[in-house]
């Protein structure tokens, strides 16, 4: 069986060795001799991660497709060094029941381009009201092990007890959308002295914190895991710290463009900044960083929240929340975070792939680029940088925050399950692909 090897690499020790690929698992670390048929990267100055996994992904499929599909959006994510994404609820119709959620999960694995493990809804019609069928999804072929209103918030307290209680029986994990609905009705930016200049209704950070403390004592309470969705503010750092010093079982994520950009990207209304959780001060950024940094926050998630041009070319208000980020996400943690000496490279896999698998029970990422370990890995050039724009975007939406920044990084190869889905810093075309994944 020829393999695939991946010569001179600098590996999370540190250390620059090659890795043998065959039969979609690692066969080899280190010094390796090509057998005949073996198939070479040249990885000199490359790093080699773990394939990346996103907690946090909107690809909108089915009912959304104007601004994703699965196949646009985990073309997206194997372009970013993704593996494998979680697939966010509030698709149309809501991922609230275990049809629903293996249509996406077939649609991944037909596709090929990374493992799509869809998140399922914890109400019906993400409406609050009423306990979705989180056993069904969790015994399905999709294996919900992940349970989120994502866009809204589990607001009734009795109902995210419930809910948590629930998952507490089968393994699962509640990730709750922390936004007070009372508190944040109309809102449309971080409030503050910035919001009432512009005339634009705040979001004010207690609107987060206080869910956030509630649900920390709910997760005490019954017992269960609470996974808290794109931190983003100082004080919500500071209820996590303090959850987790008390032993709760609580996890956090921060987006990218949370430990990037401020509120102050608004002053022009252009709603390319638009985004829930609302951009914040620099003293949030700063508090994100640092709690990335000590393991207060395990992971970064995108939030890939694709919108077409029509739903952010408008005015402020009338804008949808969210942006693209699955291509920009590794060079924004490496901007953020690696170039300024804050976390390492062994980090980066930690907080971008072997945790959040981990948050989410996705098996194959706990030894990472370890031999007998499933082949996902990504090669990323940390000297390479690009004036980041839409043109080189691959998803079908394009509603980025960093079109005109210079970016560090880019991603040179991604191989998930042993199949190459980014090879010489470009997609491999989806009939490769497919074939190749033939359906795993
Ligand atoms: N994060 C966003 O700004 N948007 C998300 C949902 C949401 O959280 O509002 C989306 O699905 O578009």
């Amino acid at each position: 069986m020829s393999g695939l090897i991946v010569r001179g690499a600098r590996l999370l020790g540190g250390e620059t060795g090659d890795i043998r690929i065959v039969d979609g698992r690692i066969d080899a670390v280190g010094s390796v001799d090509p057998a005949a048929g073996d198939h070479m990267i040249d990885a000199d100055g490359l790093v080699a991660l773990p394939g990346l996994v996103d907690l946090h992904t909107h690809l909108r499929e089915p009912g959304g497709e104007a601004s994703e599909t699965v196949l646009t959006g985990t073309r997206a994510a194997a372009a970013g060094g993704f593996t494998a994404v979680f697939a966010m609820a509030n698709t149309s119709p809501v991922a609230d029941t275990a049809g629903v959620v293996e249509q996406v999960e077939a649609l991944g694995r037909q596709h090929g381009y990374a493992t799509v493990r869809p998140i399922g809804a914890v109400t019906v019609g993400l409406e609050g009201r009423q306990l979705a069928e989180l056993g069904a999804m969790a015994a399905s072929r999709a294996q919900v092990r992940v349970f989120s209103d994502d866009g809204h918030c589990v607001a009734d307290p009795l109902i995210m007890r419930r809910a948590l209680e629930y998952v507490a029986t089968i393994g699962g994990v509640i990730a709750q959308h922390a936004q007070e609905p009372r508190l944040t009705e109309g809102a449309q930016m971080n409030e503050g002295p910035l919001s009432g200049e512009l005339g634009l209704a705040g979001w004010p950070a207690v609107a987060e914190e206080s869910i956030i403390a509630r649900d920390v004592l709910l997760a005490e309470h019954t017992r269960s895991r609470l996974h808290v969705c794109h931190v983003s503010t100082a004080g919500s750092v500071d209820v996590v710290r303090w959850a987790k010093k008390r032993g709760i079982a609580v996890t956090a994520e921060v987006t990218p463009h949370h430990l990037l950009l401020t509120d102050e990207t608004a002053r022009d209304y252009d709603a390319r900044f638009k985004v829930n959780p609302p951009l914040r001060r620099a003293e949030d950024v700063e508090a994100l960083r640092a709690a990335v940094a000590d393991g207060t926050i395990d992971i970064v998630a995108t939030d890939h929240a694709p919108h077409p041009d029509e739903r952010k070319e408008c005015a402020w208000a009338e804008a949808a929340f969210g942006m693209v980020g699955l291509e920009s996400a590794l060079s924004i943690v490496q901007h953020t975070l690696v170039d300024t000496g804050m976390l390492d490279w062994a980090g980066v896999a930690r907080v971008l792939s072997t945790t959040p698998a981990a948050i989410g029970g996705l098996a194959g990422y706990d030894a990472p680029l370890a031999v007998g370990a499933p082949a996902h890995l990504t090669l990323v050039d940390p000297e390479a940088s690009r004036r980041w724009s839409t043109d080189e975007l691959r998803g079908r939406s394009r509603n980025t925050p960093y079109t005109g920044i210079t970016l560090p990084g880019r991603v040179i190869a991604t191989v998930h399950g042993g199949v190459p889905t980014v090879l010489d810093g470009a997609l491999v075309d989806a009939d490769t692909v497919a074939t190749t994944a033939g359906g795993r």
